[in-house]
């Protein structure tokens, strides 16, 4: 059963009737994420230097930047993984508090993240990858849940793989299993950190279509990339981070046709 993460085979599953489609964003009222002078250091080393965010319901940002500049660590405040020194943080309207596991558990059930690795269970197939969260954390079980996996594997375009291992998919196809498995948890943002950089070219594609279709479904998304033309396609708004602190921030056809700064036409100048 899914309570048993490490079982070595996954159940035999009877086939569930189709759900009615549940929406990919919740619904909200007011900003999704809302930070304001967040600071965070690693012991001397301040990465995140006074960030001040908010993104408001089904917005998508792209954020990009040199290697270094706290891209990553910026998503891994927002969704609770990293603990910061200064600032406010809320994620739709809840505050993160570290020390207060309460708050951090509830904070977390907001934000799907998905990485540049898969990290897929290898020892689960892809349905029971989908539903395994949703069992443990929100006791979803039975018809319900798997009849949502299915949805959400149909909505990423693996309707076919409820039964697949892990490793008999492409990269790109665990990756889709991965964005299906945060859905899964209802996220309202859903965080991606160079979610294809770890892809041959030829499965970026697939990967970054299933992200275009969230977006448009009104997914709330932020999105750490080396991809410029899905930011400059997808993106409500592109921020630049440089230096621990947010350089430029604006549509993508202002950031990219008319940078302000030195930093910013020098990192786009150094991508051609
Ligand atoms: N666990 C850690 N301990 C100490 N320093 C860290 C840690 N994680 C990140 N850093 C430092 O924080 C800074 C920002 O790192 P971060 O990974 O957020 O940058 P990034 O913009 O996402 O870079 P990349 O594009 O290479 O992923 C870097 O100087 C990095 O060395």
């Amino acid at each position: 059963m899914l309570t048993d993460p490490s079982a070595q085979s996954a159940p035999v599953l009877s086939v569930a009737p189709v759900a009615a489609v549940a929406p990919v964003a919740p619904v909200a009222a007011g900003p999704i994420v809302e930070i304001h002078a967040l600071r965070k250091r690693y012991g001397e080393h301040e990465v995140l230097k006074g960030i001040d965010l908010v993104v408001q319901p089904g917005e998508v940002i792209a954020i990009i930047g040199k290697s270094g500049s706290g891209k990553s660590t910026l998503l891994r405040c927002i969704n609770g993984l990293e603990e910061f020194q200064e600032g406010t943080l809320q994620v739709a309207g809840q505050a993160l508090r570290h020390g207060n596991a309460a708050a951090l558990r509830a904070l977390r059930q907001q934000v799907g993240m998905i990485f540049q690795s898969f990290n897929l269970f290898p020892h689960l197939d892809v349905g029971h990858n989908v539903m395994l969260a949703p069992a443990l954390v929100k006791g979803r079980r039975g018809a319900p849940a798997e009849a949502r996996a299915r949805e959400l594997l149909e909505r990423v375009g693996l309707g076919e793989k409820f039964q697949a291992w892990p490793d008999q998919l492409s990269g790109g196809q665990q990756q889709r299993v991965a964005i299906a498995r945060a859905l899964a948890m209802d996220p309202a943002v859903l965080l991606c950190d160079e979610i294809t950089s770890a892809l041959d070219p030829e499965l970026v594609g697939e990967v970054l279509k299933v992200v275009e279709s969230l977006a448009d479904e009104g997914m709330t998304l932020l999105m750490v990339t080396h991809e410029m033309n899905f930011a400059r396609k997808v993106a409500d708004r592109v921020v630049f981070m440089h230096a621990g602190r947010i350089h430029e921030m604006g549509p993508p056809a202002d950031l990219f046709g008319a940078p302000q700064t030195p930093e910013l036409r020098q990192f786009l100048s150094a991508l051609h």
